[in-house]
């Protein structure tokens, strides 16, 4: 029995940070995948083994996992429960026994989800998991979030508390399980994370753009052509020592602080208002382009002052000014991926000139789709 699952990865259009301490956030998801594939086999072949397009390749015996986790009852595909600090160290016992490679070491917590995730919703059946990512790791396009949905789906879709028909052809959604996706993506995502808001998750489990504030997510239906270029400073971060940084500072300046995230706030929903908002003509297309090129400019400069900056990407907000376009860090920051609005009378010319002078500097450009599917899943399909 296989299924291979795929979960989009987002863009933060404005409040990233800020959604953490409870303020609103507005998000999309792009055209870019994280695939899990998830084989069962037979009995006799008592192995649970993770294959990754990164580079990993892991294999644990069932009677080893067994020993270290069956004292927790699993499976409880029904109940997503949060994996205790207790358990962490189990599962980093668990990984400790395989040669780590050292350059890799940043992607031990993506396993510890992967056997929390898998232990907890199909317990200790052999299987063959194989993830592969379109998505940068690590560099805010929310591969965290994408490959915990994909991971949740996958094995949710194959757990004997879930009746599929796996006749099925093709992708499609899998809508009556989607929240139960969700949850157990996020209980991932703290695994990963520490402390995340659930935006992520959310935006990959049902794509589209969405409003996010306080673990409730509102649809937004966009009237408005967003177009993005999206750069990759390629300086890696991780999302975890930036939300903990944030919160620490939050704790030095609680008044300062408060009401930098309450600007933040302001800004999403004036993002959302405006790209809900019909344009009669070009002219109020642009007059709504250049309000959401200026909030992306503050969006940026509160985002400095929270300290997740970094040189690299004040380069690319310097670089995309002399184009008259305005950009802000996407994600965690401190590195990571940039996004520069691209107003509709931008032309093609113009953006290749601006690609070729990052790209000059070491960075590397792309554009996604913007606001497309959330999680889907498919029988007998290999990705
Ligand atoms: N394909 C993957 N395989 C294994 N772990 C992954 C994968 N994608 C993401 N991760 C986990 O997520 C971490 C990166 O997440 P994070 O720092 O939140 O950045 P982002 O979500 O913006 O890519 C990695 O270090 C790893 O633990
Ligand atoms: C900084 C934050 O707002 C977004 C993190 O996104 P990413 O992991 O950098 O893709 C954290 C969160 O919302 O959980
Ligand atoms: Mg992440």
């Amino acid at each position: 029995m296989e299924v291979t699952a795929r979960a989009p990865g987002k863009i933060i259009l404005a409040g990233e940070h800020a959604v953490v301490h409870g303020c609103t956030a507005v998000a999309s998801s792009i055209d870019l995948y994280t695939s899990v594939s998830l084989r069962l086999r037979s009995e006799g072949e008592g192995t649970i083994k993770l294959l990754n397009d990164t580079g990993l390749d892991f294999s644990w015996s069932i009677a080893r996992i067994k020993e270290v986790l069956s004292h927790l009852g699993s499976p409880f595909s029904s109940t997503p429960t949060s994996c205790s600090l207790e358990t962490v160290k189990s599962l980093a016992a668990l990984v400790d026994e395989k040669s780590f490679p050292e350059s890799k070491i940043g992607l031990a917590s993506g396993v510890y989800a992967f056997l929390w995730l898998y232990t907890s919703i199909l317990g200790f059946k052999p299987a063959t998991v194989i993830v592969s990512s379109e998505l940068p790791v690590g560099a805010g396009l929310g591969s965290s979030a994408a490959y915990c949905v994909a991971l949740s789906a996958a094995l949710l879709a194959l757990s004997d508390s879930v009746k599929m028909d796996v006749s099925q052809k093709g992708w499609f959604t899998f809508k009556a399980k989607a929240e139960l996706v969700n949850k157990w993506a996020f209980e991932g995502e703290k695994i990963i994370h520490g402390r995340p808001s659930g935006v992520d998750n959310s935006v990959s489990t049902f794509g589209n753009v969405i409003k996010f504030k306080t673990g409730v997510m509102t649809r937004i239906d966009s009237n408005m052509p967003l177009r993005m270029l999206i750069t990759n400073t390629k300086v890696g971060r991780d999302t975890k020592a930036l939300v903990a940084n944030v919160s620490a500072r939050k704790l030095r300046h609680p008044g300062a602080m408060s009401s930098v995230l309450n600007a933040i706030e302001a800004i999403s929903d004036e993002w959302s208002t405006i790209i809900q908002s019909h344009a009669v003509d070009d002219l109020c297309l642009s007059a709504n382009e250049e309000k959401l090129a200026e909030l992306m400019e503050m969006n940026q400069g509160l985002l400095f002052s929270i300290g997740v900056s970094h040189a690299s990407i004040e380069t690319i907000l310097q670089t995309a000014m002399e184009y008259k376009l305005a950009s802000k860090l996407t994600g965690a920051g401190g590195g990571g991926c940039v996004l520069t609005l691209l107003p509709s009378h931008v032309s093609g010319a113009v953006v290749d000139k601006l690609v070729e002078e990052l790209e000059s500097f070491g960075f590397q450009c792309f554009t996604a789709g913007i606001g497309g599917n959330g999680v889907q899943i498919s029988f007998g399909h290999s990705s």
